[in-house]
């Protein structure tokens, strides 16, 4: 089976070689020169960061102003629905989202670059995900979109209400958010 369809330019799969013997499987997780080749141009990741969160959480959609970070995301563990909305000034696209599920089970990475906003909703009992982020964090510049805005119209996999921060629960609306310049 192919890898599912991400419509928005810039966004792209990347697919590590598993190798697989007796004693389990190995694979690359990161190599930048790799890294590098795909998406063709050189990315310097500055920060990894690592939650874990239950049944029904949903993480977003987050990103920043200023310091737009490209993100490149990975499951470690469990399930997603990961959602990314295109917010960079002039696309084309801008405004448009891609869903994804991922999984553990495949240990395929998501790269997002920067100017997205970004979020997912845990379809499994517990979910782990690692990504590398080509910015630091800066809480005076982070933003959020609340997840359920009408003008996006996310399909988010759920019946009933996610399990959310204060502050993603109070997230302003997408009429609100400014384009982020790349
Ligand atoms: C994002 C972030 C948070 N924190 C702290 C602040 C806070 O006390 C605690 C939890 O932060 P949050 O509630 O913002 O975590 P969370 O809701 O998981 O935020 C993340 O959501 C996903 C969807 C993303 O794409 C990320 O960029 C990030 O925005 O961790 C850091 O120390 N460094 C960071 O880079």
């Amino acid at each position: 089976m192919g890898l599912p369809e991400l419509p928005i330019a810039g966004l792209q799969w990347i697919e590590p070689t598993v190798y697989r013997d007796e004693r389990g499987c190995f694979f690359e997780s990161f190599n930048e020169r790799v890294f590098a080749e795909l998406v063709g141009m050189p990315v310097r990741f500055v920060q990894d960061n690592q939650s874990l969160s239950r049944r029904g959480v949903l993480r977003g959609l987050h990103f920043q102003q200023m310091r737009p970070q490209g993100k490149l995301v990975r499951v470690l563990r469990g399930e997603v629905f990961d959602v990314v909305v295109d917010l960079r000034a002039g696309s084309p696209s801008y405004g448009q989202h891609v869903s994804v599920t991922m999984s553990a089970a495949e240990p395929r990475q998501l790269w997002i670059p920067p100017g997205f906003a970004h979020g997912f909703l845990v379809l499994s009992d517990e979910a782990e995900l690692l990504y590398k982020t080509t910015d630091y964090w800066d809480p005076a510049d982070e933003r959020a979109i609340r997840w359920n805005d009408p003008d996006l119209a996310i399909a988010w996999p759920t019946g009933t209400e996610p399990l959310l921060s204060a502050k993603d629960r109070s997230a302003p609306s997408f009429a609100q958010a400014r384009p982020v310049t790349v």
